[in-house]
């Protein structure tokens, strides 16, 4: 079988890419004709009825698999000499989403620029684009030649211009043909009018340039995509189904399988129609067999012992947002669809956005929207196996996807690690039904004054009395202990309602109701919590105390209010620091609702309903 070439296309419709896709299918036509004659002659002479092309698609079911073609049409032609699948993406305001869906997989990417119009920003973003993916091959198309006379002047402009951009990027092998597309000239046959070029055709070229050893043939991986059952005559089959991702892997070899941290023996390999093979190396679709009997299942990963991936659910990664329905924000969750693997994923933050063509960094920016690529942290509920995205593309990369939609709203490449590497929740014997009672977080927030810890006290009285375990963590207790030292800057009270959810969240996961009394004045961090608690699968309950400022005021029990207005102290919520109320808290409490006894029951009726 001759080898397959991933191709991405970056450049808009004005720059001839249609005109050059077009071009190249059709041209090479003539060379496909008689490469499906030979395939249907060989066919016929095994007796098969139909000619075999099953291998040129066969690639492109695990992408679609991970359903990162959307919006991509792919293109399929070939050569004697090889395969070639060009992911052909439409339209050019969504362009950094489009190539970067398209581009995820691929040797080579191809950008075009018009002869005339020379290098522009966006051929830039584009070429950024190619090298934060790790695309190994870069061919930059200077079309339209025929439009500036076939000037070998022009043509060297360009290419020392884009030259000296590329040397600021990590681009491996960098080529350069002029072309046009119109013509012909260059695209598969040598063109006439530029005696002067010295290199080949760009299809001459596509089907020359060296990708097997672009792949890690070092760190063994084989994530595992679905098991194989069945009764034979010769005994019960059970083997191991995916593509190798990494490293080779050979009958008789010991490998150690994650997550179960499993050690067997290789007892056989076999290619996709069942034939042994004495090795398997990337991108590889094989079915794995392993001696004993074990407990694989899809997701897991096979790897060798003394090489093995990092185990981590916190990962630092590049995101490009995808979407124009929202934007990335700390706090949110998705599903993380990392190589056969799926899970949920909290973003904690987003470290800096980074501009694509000035290659500056953004550490204030707080989103990312729609095409943005910037540096996020994420925590996953299940533990990924993952490599850095430079060391290995198949399990350094993931998605992100909307568990509501099912939309693809951001792709992402594995930087590292994140701060708790190599640390997994480790689950205990006990599991959440086996303690008997329900726990759960109830979040009161409000300004100083409110009533928050009246009521807390209240629910946490009624709970205990019916028997349900429930501790009140009150801020100004957690701040005598655990939250020592913090004070009332942005940052501190983050850190505060950080810490106090977490607690919470692990007096729920013991069981008990956790009680929380705490300002909380900032929306993000309460969503961080809450999304902590999903993630977890822990009821969150948030509570809005909306007593209006004057009565906060007028209560004043410590006198807060007082200093503050008269300046003894500075950045007191409510009066010189902000109070974000909550958007969709699950309930809101007024003065007018009665007294403490009587809000401490809304609150407990609202616990017992479902969510
Ligand atoms: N600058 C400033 N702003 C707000 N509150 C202040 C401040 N300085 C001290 N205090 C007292 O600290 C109590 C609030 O602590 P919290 O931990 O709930 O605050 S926060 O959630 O971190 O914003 C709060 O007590 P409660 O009145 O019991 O809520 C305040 O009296
Ligand atoms: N539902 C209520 N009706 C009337 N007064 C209340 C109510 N809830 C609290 N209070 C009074 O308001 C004051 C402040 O309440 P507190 O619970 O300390 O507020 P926070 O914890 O929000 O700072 C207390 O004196 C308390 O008696």
């Amino acid at each position: 079988m001759s080898e397959l070439l991933r191709i991405a296309t970056a450049g808009s419709v004005d720059d001839g890419k249609s005109t050059l896709i077009g071009r190249l299918l059709f041209d090479s036509k003539a060379l496909f004709t008689d490469q499906l004659a030979a395939v249907e002659r060989t066919s016929r002479e095994r007796g098969e009825e139909q000619p075999n092309l099953a291998l040129l698609t066969d690639g492109l079911r695990a992408e679609r698999e991970q359903g990162i073609t959307i919006d991509v049409a792919h293109r399929y032609f070939a050569t004697p000499r090889r395969k070639f699948i060009i992911a052909d993406t439409p339209g050019h305001t969504q362009y950094t989403r489009n190539m970067v869906t398209g581009a995820s997989t691929a040797d080579l990417a191809l950008i075009l620029v018009d002869a005339r119009k020379g290098i522009l920003e966006q051929s830039r973003r584009h070429a950024f684009l190619a090298s934060l993916l790790e695309i190994p091959h870069l061919v930059l198309c200077v079309n339209k030649m025929d439009l500036v006379d076939w000037s070998r002047e022009r043509f060297d402009e360009l290419r020392a211009e884009f030259g000296r951009f590329a040397a600021k990027l990590d681009v491996h092998d960098l080529t350069f043909v002029p072309m046009s597309a119109l013509t012909g000239d260059n695209v598969v046959h040598r063109g006439a009018p530029m005696p002067w070029y010295e290199g080949t055709s760009l299809l001459h070229h596509l089907e020359e340039v060296h990708v097997a050893s672009d792949r890690n043939l070092i760190d063994a991986r084989f994530p595992v995509q679905y098991v194989i059952r069945r009764q034979e005559e010769t005994g019960y089959f059970r083997g191991y189904a995916g593509t190798i991702a990494g490293g080779v892997f050979k009958p008789g070899d010991e490998v150690l399988v994650l997550p179960s941290r499993t050690r067997t023996t290789i007892s056989a390999i076999s290619g996709p129609g069942g034939e042994p093979l004495a090795e398997a190396f990337p991108p590889q679709a094989v079915t794995v067999q392993l001696d004993g009997e074990l407990d694989v299942g899809r997701g897991d990963l096979i790897c060798r012992p003394r090489n093995q991936p990092h185990v981590s659910q916190e990962i630092d990664a590049m995101v490009c947002w995808l979407t124009d329905r929202t934007e990335l924000t700390p706090g949110t969750k998705y599903v993380i669809r990392h190589t056969t693997r799926s899970t949920r994923a909290l973003v904690r933050a987003v470290d800096y956005r980074l501009d694509i063509t000035t290659l500056h960094r953004d550490e204030q920016a707080e989103a990312l929207a729609l095409n943005e690529i910037g540096r996020i942290s994420l925590r996953t509920q299940e533990p990924l196996f993952f490599d850095e995205y430079r060391r290995n593309r198949a399990t350094g990369g993931f998605i992100l996807i909307d568990e509501q939609s099912g939309a693809t709203v951001a792709a992402g490449t594995i930087l590292a690690p994140g701060g708790t590497a190599d640390v997994v929740w480790q689950a205990t014997a006990v599991t959440r039904e086996d303690r008997g009672t329900r726990g759960a977080t109830i979040w009161l927030t409000g300004l100083s004054g409110s009533g928050k810890s009246t009521v807390a006290m209240e629910i946490e009285r009624l709970l205990v009395g019916a028997g349900q375990p429930a501790y009140l963590l009150d801020g100004d207790n957690l701040r005598l202990g655990i939250n020592a030292g913090l004070g009332f800057s942005a940052a501190d009270r983050a850190e505060n309602v950080r810490r106090a959810g977490e607690v919470a969240k692990l007096f729920a996961d013991a069981g008990v109701v956790a009680v929380v009394s705490l300002i909380s004045p900032y929306t993000a961090d309460r969503a961080k919590v809450r999304a902590a608690h999903e993630l977890a699968g822990l009821p969150f309950v948030e509570v809005f105390v909306d007593t209006p400022l004057p009565i906060c005021e007028s209560r004043d029990p410590k006198g807060m209010y007082a200093k503050a207005r008269a300046g003894l102290i500075t950045g007191f919520t409510g009066v010189d620091d902000p109070y974000e109320a909550p958007d969709a808290p699950e309930l809101v409490l007024h003065p007018e609702d009665g007294d403490p006894v009587t809000m401490a029951a809304m609150v407990l009726s609202h616990l017992r309903q479902p969510h």
